[in-house]
Parts: C-alpha cells; structure tokens; sequence
C-alpha cells in the first residue's frame, strides 16, 4: 500500500493511524488500528467520524487486512462488519460496496488495495472540486453559519461545506463564520473552531438555539452544512439541527446550501423519511465525559432522545454543492440532481 496523508487519517510507516477526534482541540492523539474491533469502536465513539472519513478509515483497514493475509472470507466478513457500524452516512457504505466488487477479483489483495487507494485519493479531489465550485456562491463580506464539522477533519481532503468556507476565504478575505457548537458533542465548538482558527479564518462560536436570534437581527447571509445521505428528491440527513436552520432560514430568507460528495446521494431512498437515522447512548446528552471534563448534570434515569441526525426537506434547501456541479430544485425536478 502507498502512503496516504490526510488530515485525520494517514497509512504511513506500514500503520492504519487515526487522529483522535473526541480528544480535540486541546489533545492531538493518532491511535495505529489493526482490526475489525478496534476501528468499529473507533467510529462508534466518534474518535474517527464525519461521513466521508469513516468510510476511507474503514477502507483502510480492510486493505491493511488484505495486505496482512487475511483470506477472502475474512475481509468479506470484515467489510459487511464495518458497513454495519453506523447507519445513516451512506459514503461508509458506497465505499465498502467498492471493496466488496474489487474482492470478487482474481487478484484480490492487489484489487482491494488499489480500491482503497483510489477512494482515498478520490476524496481529496473532489472535496477540492467542491470547494471552488460553493466558494462561487460566497460573496466578499459574507457572514456564513455552519453546523457541526465538515473539515479536513471529516474528509480525505479540505472538507465539505468547511471546504467552501476554507476556498471562500482565501479568495475574499473578509468573510466571517458563525460556529454553532453542535450539541450534544460539539464538533463545532471543539473541531470546526479548532479548524478556522488553524486557518485563520474570523469566527464566532454560538450555542445552536442562539441561531434564530442571529438571523432575525440580520447577521447571517448565507448558511453551508454537510450531508450524511442524500435522498432520490434531494431530501437529506446530517448532523441533528440542521433542519432548525433550515426552516430558520427558510422563514428568514437565508440562502440555504448543502455541500456533499455525489457518493452521498444514495437512490435507493425515494425520500428522507427511508434514510435510517442513528440514535445514540442517553450519557451524550445528560452529562459529559472525555478530554474535555466530566460531570452529569441530568437527575439520573432522566428519559433521553438522542437522534445523532435529522432530515431536512429538499424545499428548504437553495441548492446542492456537489463534486459534480451546483444543482437547484428545477434539477431535482427534472431528476438531474448530482448528474455530471
Ligand atoms: C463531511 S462530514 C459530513 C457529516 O458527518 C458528521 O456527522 P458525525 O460528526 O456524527 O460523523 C456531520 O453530520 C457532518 O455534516
């Protein structure tokens, strides 16, 4: 296997390393995975998350097991176990589909290896891609909010709607961005503002409900958030919160804007109300526990509800940022979404 870098996931030095998410910002710690167990734990804490990224740490893995010996059954049983580890973000399962082709080949070892590589190296362009076609939706002075993190982080490359933001500022310099913290795990206040602040890109950190408020004053002109599925009708789910902002910004008149791959589209869900959504443990929300502190503050045997996302309908969204170009709902309508 060739060396790969990226951001929070690297092959190097024979190892599968990853960046511990749940650490940051105050702890950069690279854990070396080698099996099965170790990357699905990896993933279910959200020590390795966001949509692209646990697909290709999962790819990894599998040709790291090819390259290791493992026997055809065992990488099938592999994949379909790693496929299984998370059931909203469908690039986890598009890449798994992808290495389950290249095992059915002769050369197995070789093809998986070669699969593994190409979605890593894939990634990393057509985030690039999709970072200067959304940047031509962002005006100098912008004052842009996002919603969880869709970084370098989260992908093989400069991010998704992040990744916009990251070009976006670049070309003009002057724009700033509002960081909902994201609640209950904060990927914004821990990670996308760990992120702009590598970037030097002007932020402003917020709680999600202080959103509304922010748009009804008039400081918000533009808001880009990442995707975890796409359905068939352009409905999609991400990070829990987001269909707040969209029907806010909707009400507002805010340009709405998501920004995924087009391997998040996934077909064979006619609408959001078929993309399954992931609910997570109840200690998420009653309390905290990890790098960054440790208290409950729920009276114990609270009653929670978790959904780790929700599903924003396509009538609340401007358009759909993708690798393959910047569709409106006249192309939804027409059943042109994510066509090159
Ligand atoms: C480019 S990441 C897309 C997506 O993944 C995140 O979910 P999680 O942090 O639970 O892995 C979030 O929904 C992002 O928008």
């Amino acid at each position: 296997m060739k060396e790969l870098v990226a951001r929070s996931l690297k092959y190097q030095a024979g190892k599968v390393q990853v960046l511990d998410q749940y650490l940051l910002p105050h702890e950069e710690t690279w854990h070396h995975c080698e099996s099965v167990a170790q990357m699905k734990s990896l993933i279910l804490t959200l020590k390795v998350r966001g949509a692209p990224l646990i697909g290709l740490a999962a790819s990894l893995l599998v040709a790291y097991l090819a390259q290791q010996g493992h026997s055809k059954a065992q990488l099938s049983e592999a994949i379909d176990e790693l496929e299984a580890t998370r059931p909203t973000a469908v690039n986890l399962m598009h890449c798994m589909r992808c290495l389950r082709t290249a095992l059915q080949q002769h050369e197995y070892v070789r093809a998986v290896i070669a699969e593994a590589e190409r979605l890593f190296e894939e990634d990393c362009a057509l985030c690039d891609r999709m970072a200067t076609l959304g940047a031509t939706l962002v005006e100098p002075g912008d004052n842009i909010l996002t919603h969880c993190n869709t970084g370098a982080l989260a992908t093989a490359g400069v991010g998704t709607a992040l990744g916009v933001i990251h070009h976006a500022a670049r070309q003009h310099g002057d724009i700033h961005i509002w960081v909902d913290e994201t609640r209950p795990l904060l990927q914004g206040g821990r990670l996308t503002a760990y992120e702009l602040a590598q970037w030097q890109i002007p932020y402003t950190l917020l709680c999600d409900n202080m959103a509304a408020s922010l748009m009804a004053a008039g400081k918000v002109d533009k808001i880009f958030v990442g995707a975890d599925r796409i359905a068939a009708n352009g409905d999609f789910a991400n990070k829990v919160g987001t269909y707040n902002l969209a029907v806010l910004a909707h009400y507002h008149n805010i340009p709405f804007y998501v920004v995924a791959p087009v391997t998040t589209l996934d077909m064979s869900c006619a609408s959001g109300g078929d993309i399954p959504i992931e609910q997570r443990a109840e200690g998420e929300v009653t309390g905290v526990s990890g790098s960054f502190g440790s208290c409950q503050w729920a009276p114990k045997g609270a009653k929670v509800y978790n959904p780790a996302f929700d599903v924003t309908p396509a009538a609340l969204i401007t358009a759909w940022v993708l690798d393959t170009g910047i569709f409106y709902p006249q192309d939804v309508a027409t059943g042109r979404l994510g066509t090159a």
